[in-house]
């Protein structure tokens, strides 16, 4: 589905990925683990468009997606989340599902002047469509469709984000820290509605970064794992877990010893 092929990413005298490769499968989980700075953004970043690799390439069912822009590479089909909230705060939770839709509809602002029935129409649409999303993800976020996204606890503005991202309508989902600020309780919960959008999607792929190791010992099917912007492993989480260099990485050469 998405691969990445010797990606190599300098700012100036930094290099933040060295040559890395991977490849994520039709509905597959890829997680995505290693130290703070190891690289894993930038990897998102890539892929997006919003970094152009100093070196490499990235294909999306075989089409090459280097300088394509960002916005063109949503439509394409891929669609991430962001490690900071960037939710439309004033905005109802409807209003930022409705606003996920963009790439999927057609009218701009010589519609909404010119042509206003057609693009009234196509905004029910996607209004129709935004709330049986929200009833998908999460009940209780769609119970809350009318209120201002930024008066959401937390862990509902996160659930907010992965459902504006699946308006979009993906094949491959980016969750960057999905589960960054949340306690266990939401972490779990957040694990079931993951659960929930992979079942309801089977064909959507997804990459995972993520630092709670409950959640990458528990969702995806692969986990590879980034240190100093190069890959260190890539496996199930039972075996990358047992990796000297990888105990390493996380725990310090000392503590591995006695892991
Ligand atoms: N736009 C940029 N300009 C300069 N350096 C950057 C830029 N983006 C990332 N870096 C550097 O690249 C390296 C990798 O950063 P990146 O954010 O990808 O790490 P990360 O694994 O996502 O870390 P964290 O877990 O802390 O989010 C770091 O040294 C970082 O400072």
């Amino acid at each position: 589905m998405l691969s990445g092929e010797g990606l190599t990413m300098r700012f100036g005298g930094i290099v933040a990925m060295a040559e890395v490769s991977f490849e994520l499968r039709r509905g597959e989980i890829l997680g995505i683990i290693g130290p703070n700075g190891a690289g894993k953004s930038t990897l998102l970043n890539i892929v997006t468009g919003i970094y152009r690799p100093s070196s490499g390439e990235v294909w999306l069912e075989g089409e090459r997606l280097n300088g394509i822009p960002s916005h063109r590479i949503v439509s394409r089909g891929i669609a991430r989340t962001f490690q900071s909230s960037r939710l439309f705060t004033d905005l109802s939770v409807l209003d930022n599902v409705i606003i996920g839709r963009h790439s999927r509809t057609r009218s701009g602002v010589f519609d909404a002047i010119f042509r206003r029935g057609r693009a009234d129409r196509e905004l029910a649409e996607s209004a129709a469509i935004a709330e049986e999303l929200l009833k998908g993800v999460s009940r209780d976020l769609f119970d809350q469709r009318h209120r201002a996204a930024g008066e959401l606890p937390q862990a509902d503005r996160r659930r907010l984000e992965i459902a504006r991202a699946l308006a979009s309508e993906p094949k491959v989902l980016l969750l960057d820290e999905p589960s960054s600020g949340m306690d266990d309780a939401d972490t779990d919960a957040l694990m079931d509605d993951i659960r929930a959008i992979c079942a309801a999607r089977p064909e959507l792929s997804m990459m995972i970064i993520e630092h709670d190791m409950r959640l990458v010992a528990a969702l995806p099917h692969r986990v590879m794992v980034l240190d100093y912007g190069q890959k260190l492993a890539d496996g199930p989480y039972e075996e990358i877990r047992r990796i000297p260099r990888v105990q390493e990485a996380y725990l310090g050469r000392k503590a591995a010893q006695h892991a």
